[in-house]
């Protein structure tokens, strides 16, 4: 899981500085940080959409241009995958209903 997400987060970083009218990440870099946000929202409105039409088939589908494209985001905020990952390893173990009542008696 890790090893393909990161060889597609090479390939997005290599690909960002190629020609437009070759490369659809290069083409998305070339329409601004908004844009790729804007793509982040509706890939993730897609995979709400197919969920709650029970198309098991189509959340994966929409996952898939999910992970993408927020991939391409990190990548033009310079953030690193790895950072996302070490984060979600940091959490591990811990409840979420566990975290959010430390932060309320904070
Ligand atoms: N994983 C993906 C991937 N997932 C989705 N997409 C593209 O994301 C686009 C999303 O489709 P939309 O209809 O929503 O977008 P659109 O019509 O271009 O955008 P709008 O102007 O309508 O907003 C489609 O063109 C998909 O092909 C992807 N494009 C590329 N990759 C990976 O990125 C690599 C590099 O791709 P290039 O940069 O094209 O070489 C590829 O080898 C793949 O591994």
């Amino acid at each position: 899981m890790r090893a393909t997400l990161f060889d597609l987060e090479r390939t997005i970083r290599q690909r960002r500085a190629a020609d437009p009218s070759a490369s659809y990440v290069a083409k998305l870099t070339t329409r601004g940080r908004a844009k790729i946000a804007q793509k982040v929202g509706e890939e993730a409105v897609e995979a709400v959409i197919a969920a709650m039409a029970d198309d098991r088939q189509g959340l994966v589908g929409e996952s898939a241009d999910l992970l993408f494209h927020l991939i391409v985001l990190l990548a033009d905020l310079d953030v690193p995958l790895d950072a996302v990952l070490d984060e979600l390893e940091r959490r591990e173990g811990v409840s979420g209903l566990a975290e959010k009542a430390a932060r309320k008696s904070d």
